[in-house]
C-alpha cells in the first residue's frame, strides 16, 4: 500500500522528461582533475540515468527530450534503443546546438564533484511543439527533473508535459535533480520548482534541493516533515528527502514517515546515488511495494551505483539488485 494509483492498461510504465548527456569520468581517481589525463564515456544526465535504471529492472520506459545532430547524440539514442527505452519522444536538434557533458572528478570517495559543460545543450532545446500528448497519455507515470526547468523553451516543454499527463491520469515523479550550473540564481531556481511541484505526486530531493525551493517563500530552512506538509496541500501524496549517507526519509498525505537506511558498500565515487535509488525506489512503488520496501530497493540501488564507476551502465538488474539486498549490510537509518 502506497497511496499511488497507476492505470494497468497502459502500454508505457514511465516516461522520463529531460537532458540526454554525456558523463566522462575520470579513469585517474583519488586525484584532482587538473591531474587527470583520461576519462570514460557514458550516457548520462540525471532523467537520461533514472531512466536506463528503470528500464534495466524490466519496465516499460519511454523518453522525452531533445539530442545534438551528431556523434554524441547518435551514440546517445543507440545506448538507449540497445537497452529497450522507447526512443519515439526524442528530438534531434537542428540548430546546432550540442550535447551537455559531465566531467566528474574522483578525488576520493567523499570527495567528488561535476564540471559540467552546459552552454548552448540541446536538451535545454526540447519545445512544446516536441510534446505530444498522445504519448503521454500511454504512460503509466511522468518523471519529470528540475533542471529541464532551468531555461526556455525546455521549460515550457515541461510544463506542458505536466498538464497533459494531469489531464490523463498519469502519476508525476519530480525529482528535483539541482545542478546550479545551469540556473542564473537560487530565486528562480525556487519560482519554478514551486511552481512544478504543485502539479506532481511525488516530490523527490535532497534536503538542500528543497531548502532553494523554501528559502524564497518562507525565508528559512524548514525542518523535513513541515517541508512534505506543504506539497501536500497541492497534489502531492508522498515526498521523499534523500540525506546521503544518513539515508532518506519518506512522508505520505495519510500522516505516516518511513526512514530508511542505507547498505553498507566500498563506495567508489558518491555521484549516481540519486538517480539510481530514484528508479529503483519508483520501480518498488509501481510493482506492489509499500514505501519502506520501495526505500530500500532504492538505497540499495545507490549503494551498487555508487561503488562502481559509472551511473547509466552500472545501474543493476532487478536480479543484482535482489542478490544485493540478500547479501550486503543494511544499516538502519537513526531514529
Ligand atoms: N555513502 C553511502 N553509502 C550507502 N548509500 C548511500 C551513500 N550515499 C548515498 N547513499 C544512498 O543514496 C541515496 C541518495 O543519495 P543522496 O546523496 O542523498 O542523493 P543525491 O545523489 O541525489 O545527492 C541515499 O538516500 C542513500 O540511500
Ligand atoms: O545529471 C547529470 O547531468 C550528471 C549525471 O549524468 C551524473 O551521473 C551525476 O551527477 C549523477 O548525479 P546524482 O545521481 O544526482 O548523484
Amino acid at each position: 500500500m502506497n497511496l499511488l494509483t497507476f492505470h494497468q492498461d497502459r502500454p508505457l510504465d514511465l516516461i522520463a522528461v529531460g537532458r540526454l548527456c554525456i558523463d566522462l569520468n575520470a579513469n585517474e581517481i583519488n586525484r584532482p582533475m587538473e591531474e587527470t589525463r583520461t576519462f570514460t564515456k557514458y550516457v548520462g544526465g540525471s532523467p537520461a540515468n533514472i531512466a536506463i535504471g528503470f528500464a534495466r529492472l524490466g519496465q516499460k520506459t519511454g523518453f522525452i527530450g531533445k539530442i545534438a545532430n551528431d556523434q554524441m547524440g547518435r551514440f546517445i539514442l543507440d545506448y538507449l534503443q540497445k537497452n529497450g527505452i522507447d526512443t519515439k519522444g526524442i528530438a534531434i536538434d537542428r540548430t546546432g546546438a550540442v550535447t551537455g557533458l559531465a566531467f566528474t572528478e574522483i578525488k576520493s570517495p567523499e570527495d567528488c564533484s561535476i564540471l559540467m559543460y552546459r552552454d548552448n545543450v540541446a536538451d535545454l532545446k526540447l519545445h512544446p511543439l516536441d510534446i505530444d500528448e498522445d504519448y503521454i497519455k500511454q504512460s503509466k507515470a511522468l518523471l519529470i527533473s528540475g533542471t529541464a526547468l532551468a531555461q526556455s523553451p525546455s521549460r515550457e516543454a515541461v510544463f506542458l508535459a505536466l498538464e497533459y499527463a494531469v489531464k490523463h491520469g498519469v502519476t508525476v515523479f519530480f525529482d528535483l535533480d539541482y545542478r546550479p550550473y545551469t540556473w542564473t540564481d537560487e530565486a528562480e531556481t525556487a519560482v519554478y520548482y514551486n511552481l512544478a511541484a504543485e502539479k506532481c505526486d511525488v516530490v523527490i530531493g535532497t534536503r538542500e534541493e528543497f531548502n532553494i525551493m523554501e528559502k524564497l517563500l518562507n525565508g528559512k530552512e524548514a525542518h523535513d516533515h513541515d517541508t512534505a506538509s506543504r506539497w501536500f496541500s497541492f497534489r502531492a501524496k508522498m515526498v521523499v528527502i534523500k540525506h546521503g549517507g544518513a539515508g532518506s526519509i519518506a512522508y505520505t498525505k495519510d500522516g505516516k514517515s518511513y526512514r530508511s537506511g542505507i547498505f553498507r558498500t566500498n563506495v567508489l565515487k558518491t555521484f549516481g546515488a540519486g538517480d539510481s535509488y530514484a528508479s529503483a525506489f519508483i520501480y518498488g512503488l509501481m510493482n506492489g511495494r509499500d514505501v519502506a520496501e520501495a526505500m530500500k530497493l532504492g538505497s540499495a540501488s545507490a549503494s551498487i551505483v555508487i561503488s562502481r564507476h559509472s551511473c547509466s551502465d552500472a545501474m543493476p538488474t532487478l536480479q543484482e539488485l535482489q542478490h544485493h539486498i540478500e547479501t550486503a549490510i543494511y544499516e538502519p537509518a537513526l531514529s
